[in-house]
């Protein structure tokens, strides 16, 4: 049976976490992404005008699946589309030998201009894969029969690399006991259902969060506007139009955030949610928590992640999430 460990390295801000995946004979960083199932990578047929700075995958070592094509937008309205390979994908030792490899052809702005990122591997539920005309399994669905345990962990860290596990836990990581709660995957996504929260360890605060799902491809925790308005409420912060979102002085007097899950609280230390300067020098920074208007469910992005060790798991039958403090 298969298992093993591959590094999560932050860009700044935490913004993202960057994983060493071999495609073929491609060495590739890639954005490791719990809240999408498709595994993309620049290419030798992305336009050299979107994909300066990027190592790219050379589609020759694949075998084409004929007709077929892919095209995906994010919750962020980046995006990215084009053809399809198999090809052999080695991730921390663990190996897919035909795995679904999708060549970009095009991708948006934003993926263009984050250099470090040579793409995305999916790890949300192969139901919403986007390829055409016949869907495709994401990276762990495909290797999940091989591995020791059907199951991968994260253990994204503030300002420090992390990792990802294939097929087993390692209780070194975390401290305490695992909490796991039953997941829908009736949309694809890894979703839970939160409960209670507390803003600076002030147990009057009340209310629950509700439908979230974790996603290691967010940036940030989306949480519903009327608990994000009690958290800069006592945080000392504003909604700044000009900004798009909440922000709040830098200089280190956030409170924690903590939030009820399958009946234990995890908290987010205050200085993960100061999350970074609007600009160099500034001593006011954008929130690391901002409201889940629109979107349907709260999202438990790296701001989130980042204070847990998170199992991800359906060696149970059904999927479910463990949670425990790092
Ligand atoms: O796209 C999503 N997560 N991944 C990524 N974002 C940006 C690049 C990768 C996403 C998924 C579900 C919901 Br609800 C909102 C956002």
């Amino acid at each position: 049976a298969q298992s093993g460990e591959v590094a999560a390295d932050p860009q700044q801000y935490d913004q993202a976490y960057l994983s060493p995946v071999t495609i073929g004979n491609s060495e590739l960083m890639l954005d490791f992404d719990t809240g999408s199932a498709d595994l993309w990578a620049f290419s030798n047929e992305t336009p050299a005008s979107q994909s300066q700075g990027h190592e790219r995958y050379d589609s020759a070592t694949g075998t084409e699946l004929d007709g077929y094509s892919w095209s995906i937008t994010y919750g962020d309205q980046s995006g990215a589309g084009g053809n399809v390979y198999t090809d052999k994908v080695v991730v921390g030792g663990v190996t897919a030998t035909r795995q679904a490899v999708e060549a970009a052809t095009s991708v948006s702005a934003s993926f263009s201009q984050n250099i470090d990122s040579d793409g995305l591997l999916g790890l949300a539920f192969s139901s919403i894969n986007t390829v055409q005309p016949r869907q495709q399994t994401t990276f762990f669905d495909t290797v999940r029969p091989t591995l020791a345990k059907a199951l991968f962990t994260c253990d994204l860290r503030q300002g420090d690399a992390g990792s990802y596990t294939f097929g087993y836990i390692d209780s070194s990581k975390y401290q305490g006991t695992v909490t796991y709660v039953p997941v829908d995957d009736s949309q694809g996504f890894w979703q839970f259902t939160a409960g209670g929260y507390s803003v600076g360890g002030d147990n009057a605060t009340s209310g629950s969060v509700g439908t979230a799902i974790a996603d290691t491809g967010t940036s940030l925790l989306y949480l519903p506007a009327a608990v994000t308005k009690a958290y800069y409420e006592q945080a000392g912060g504003r909604y700044d139009n000009q900004q798009g979102g909440y922000t709040l002085p830098c200089n280190g007097g956030a409170p924690d955030f903590s939030v009820a899950i399958g009946g234990k609280t995890f908290t987010v230390p205050g200085s993960y949610i100061a999350y970074a300067p609007l600009t160099t020098g500034s001593s006011t920074c954008f929130g690391g928590i901002q409201p889940d208007t629109g979107i349907g469910f709260s999202i438990f992005g790296d701001v989130f992640l980042k204070a847990v060790y998170a199992i991800f798991d359906v060696s149970q039958g059904s999927p479910r999430l463990g949670f425990a403090a790092q």
